[in-house]
């Protein structure tokens, strides 16, 4: 007889490595510290490939950057409740599904899931999908925020406003009783954010 092989079933894959969802305000430092995370430890940690209903952009890749899909074949899978959390962004549909949190658990990786709010409250309230740990970065103030969204120099004029009216909501929500986080790293200090990240990730003796 051939030998069977069995497919774990996403509630054991996803016990075995459980995802983290990192969120908090645009400017916050999630990419500055999560860059420094995966480099320190390359082999541990993966970004799920989101769907896209956008067209790629030169040099882009599809099952790459995004997976590219039209939009039937994105409300297809919405009915069939596919993704963890999707949301549309000027006129175009984003979604992570559960099949690319999957893939990055079967490598035997931990997923890393950096959402914004209205995803992380999708994804805390999914009545199927295993339950990941929340990690909220919160800027030390909206002052300090500005002054790194100017620094950074990557943003207009109206879209650092913008960025700083959504970081407002952000706040209230992560302090708010519906909010899932399980800690609030404040991204003061980068070394000592970075190490309380890193802590409650990896734990302490890693
Ligand atoms: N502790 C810190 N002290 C000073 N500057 C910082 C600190 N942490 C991050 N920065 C700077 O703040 C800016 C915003 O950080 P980053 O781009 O990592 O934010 P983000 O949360 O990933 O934003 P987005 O959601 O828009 O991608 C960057 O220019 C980064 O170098």
């Amino acid at each position: 007889m051939p030998p069977t092989t069995t497919t774990p079933s996403l509630q054991t894959l996803l016990h075995q490595n459980r995802p983290i969802v990192i969120s908090g305000p645009s400017g916050a430092g999630k990419s500055t510290i999560l860059s420094r995370l995966f480099a320190e430890y390359p082999d541990r940690f993966g970004f799920s490939i989101s769907h896209t209903t956008r067209s790629p952009r030169a040099g882009e890749r599809d099952g790459r950057e995004y997976h590219f899909v039209s939009v039937d074949e994105f409300k297809r899978l919405i009915d069939d409740q596919g993704f963890i959390e999707h949301a549309q962004f000027g006129g175009n549909y984003y979604g992570t599904s559960v099949q690319a949190v999957r893939e990055i658990a079967e490598k035997g990786r931990v997923c890393i899931l950096d959402i914004e709010m209205e995803g992380v409250k999708q994804v805390a309230n999914h009545p199927t999908f295993p339950q990941p740990r929340f990690l909220f970065l919160s800027p030390p103030s909206p002052e300090v925020l500005e002054q790194r969204l100017r620094a950074r120099a990557t943003d207009s004029e109206a879209a650092i406003l913008k960025r700083l009216n959504q970081a407002k909501v952000e706040m209230e929500f992560a302090r708010s009783k519906e909010a899932p986080h399980e800690k609030i790293v404040v991204n003061d200090d980068l070394e000592k954010a970075y190490q309380e990240v890193k802590e409650f990730i990896v734990g302490k003796d890693a």
